[in-house]
């Protein structure tokens, strides 16, 4: 069975409760993406190149990325004309399909946060500022206290960005969990030695750390980083069991870039989108997929605490593609 059919037997008419979030939080994409192409279905009377380019002009609008798209559209080509397909109302389900074959391909899928087998686990959060690392270093210590049952710890290793401190103070007290922090200024990595430390004494379960996210200067970056990983691996030697990349999916095209520039510094084990629900340009986790073949682990899809989603691709192609779907 295609993407597009295991997803409308899924979805179409039943309600999730987790689902309502990712068609809440995707709507603007939805309407961009969904709506345009059965626009573009309503005023075609056959399939011809006009129409494929019109399409590829869809997708690039929903920041799907060009390479992607190019591979994408000679794809769903490709397909119409072994099916001899001349409507352009019976392409939804192919268009769906080859987007989320292409996803799918080689992929690397796991979700799954990759906890320590015993010990400590310790998660590193890196991204330029603004991408609402803080916000989510918050949401996600709420999730892996709340849904998992785990004791976590978050250190406020960004000294660099005035207020960062304090602000990742108040999500950990609304979150309720510990926050380890130093001074404005003050050295990164004596934050996180002094956390992982306390962790361990407390018998913490995950640690998450908060780093500066100063990607215009890529030395020092770059420098700090792995000063963290070193004195990281020292205490806790498979450590960190993940480096997780925050992008704010506004910035389209620009986040994707930033994304690889951070992948080329340090090593990146996942991404987190966040503020899907701000942007019609869902089509965002395409591009970065295809750039940089790393998993979407969780996306932002609003503001609240609970607002933070674990990625699932049936999920997001239901949510992007609703309106596609349900004609
Ligand atoms: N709508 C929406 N807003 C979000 C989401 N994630 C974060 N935000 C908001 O984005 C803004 C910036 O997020 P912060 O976490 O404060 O980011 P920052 O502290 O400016 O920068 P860093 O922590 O360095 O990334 C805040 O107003 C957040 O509430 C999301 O998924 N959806």
């Amino acid at each position: 069975m295609g993407f597009f059919s295991k997803v409308k037997e899924k979805f179409v008419g039943k309600s999730a409760k987790q689902n309502d979030k990712y068609v809440a939080g995707l709507d603007r994409s939805n309407t961009t993406f969904s709506d345009r192409i059965n626009e573009l279905a309503a005023r075609f009377r056959e399939i011809n190149d006009e129409y494929f380019e019109e399409l590829e002009n869809i997708l690039i609008m929903s920041d799907v990325g060009v390479s992607m798209v190019m591979k994408i559209v000679a794809e769903i080509k490709n397909e119409v004309r072994l099916q001899n397909i001349t409507n352009p109302k019976e392409i939804n389900e192919i268009i769906v399909d080859k987007m989320f074959v292409i996803y799918a391909n080689d992929s690397v899928m796991t979700t799954k946060i990759n906890y320590a087998d015993e010990g400590l686990t310790v998660i590193l959060m890196v991204g330029v500022n603004g991408a609402g690392k803080t916000t989510t270093i918050g949401k996600l210590a709420n999730r892996i206290t709340k849904d998992e049952g785990k004791k976590v710890m978050v250190a406020a290793g960004d000294t660099f960005r005035a207020g960062a401190i304090d602000q990742l103070a108040v999500w950990a007290n609304r979150v309720g969990v510990e926050i380890v922090k130093g001074n404005e200024g003050g050295d990164p990595s004596a934050v996180v030695f002094d956390a992982l430390k306390q962790a361990k004494e407390k018998n913490v379960d995950v640690l998450i750390c908060d780093t500066a996210g100063r990607l215009q200067n890529k030395v020092n970056l770059m420098k700090e980083l792995e000063k963290m990983n070193r004195i990281i691996k020292r205490e806790v030697p498979d450590a960190p069991h993940e480096t997780l990349l925050v992008i704010d999916a506004t910035t389209g095209q620009n986040g994707v870039s930033q994304a690889v520039e951070f992948s080329k510094i340090t090593d990146v084990t996942g991404l987190v989108l966040t503020k899907m629900d701000g942007t019609a340009k869902g089509g965002i986790v395409l591009s970065i997929k295809d750039q940089l073949n790393l998993p979407v682990k969780f996306i932002g899809l609003g503001e609240q605490v609970d607002d933070l989603q674990e990625f699932d691709l049936d999920q997001y192609i239901y949510g992007l593609c609703k309106n596609l779907v349900e004609e």
